[in-house]
């Protein structure tokens, strides 16, 4: 299987005027393309760290991260910037839309960072909200929509570009039981698309669906189950 990001040796500590907090210890961490990955562990352990260093948002103190085909060693703001936009969807707990925009204009936003012509834009964006559900809703605010409907506009934003990894940050901490089943489910489905999925995750029935699930403590991998990366 065709190895997405890898991370050697990382470390991160978070440094303020008192204290050092060391978020991340010596992870080696592998992503394929394709894998359904969960990250579970107390509060704290360092998962939305991992989660931020997987996205491509922030880099190690120490360690190597390899990603697309590319080894970085120090922090490289455009190549990673470059990176993260063609290959990375995220979903976050807060589903993150900007309410200024319609829910189409919302899905609409990775492709105009890639510079994705006018209609071609308008017409994948249609296409994805037709798929979770939501063409009736084109041009409603997100504040119009409930939760679990906001975010399968955040699925269906995180898919735009055809990322080959998706990060997700407790995607159905802020749903009830109804709607977490629901976004569940689509998450499912996702990988079957043949995207890669890395779910945060306290829920523990989400976690479960995952092929490989890795479980954190005090910036540490403690264990893994399933097949080893
Ligand atoms: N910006 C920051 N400045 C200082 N310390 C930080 C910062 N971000 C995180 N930390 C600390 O780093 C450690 C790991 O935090 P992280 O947010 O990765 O944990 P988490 O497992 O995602 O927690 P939760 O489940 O509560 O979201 C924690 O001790 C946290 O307090």
């Amino acid at each position: 299987m065709t190895e997405l990001i890898r991370f050697e040796g990382v470390s991160k500590a978070y440094v303020s005027t008192e204290v050092r907090t060391h978020a991340l210890r010596d992870i080696d961490f592998a992503v394929s393309a394709g894998e359904f990955v969960s990250v579970s562990g107390p509060s704290g352990c360092g998962k939305s760290t991992l989660m931020n260093l997987l996205g491509l948002l922030d880099f190690p103190d120490t360690g190597e991260v390899s990603a697309f085909g590319q080894r970085f060693t120090r922090h490289e703001e455009g190549a990673m910037t470059r990176l993260r936009r063609g290959n990375i969807g995220f979903i976050f707990q807060a589903f993150n839309l900007i309410e200024d925009l319609t829910i189409q204009e919302n899905v609409e936003m990775p492709l105009h960072y890639l510079k994705v012509g006018t209609q071609a834009r308008r017409q994948r964006a249609r296409e994805l909200l037709d798929q979770v559900g939501l063409s009736g809703r084109l041009a409603h605010r997100p504040s119009q929509l409930s939760g679990g409907q906001q975010q399968r506009v955040a699925i269906a934003r995180a898919l735009a570009a055809e990322p080959r990894l998706i990060v997700a940050d407790e995607p159905t901490g802020n749903l009830d039981s109804r709607n977490s089943e629901a976004i569940m489910n689509l998450l499912e489905e996702l990988t079957r698309t043949g995207a890669a999925l890395v779910v945060v995750t306290h829920a523990p029935e989400l976690a479960e669906r995952a092929r490989r699930r890795v479980r954190m403590q005090d910036g540490q991998i403690i264990g893994v189950d399933g097949p080893a990366a």
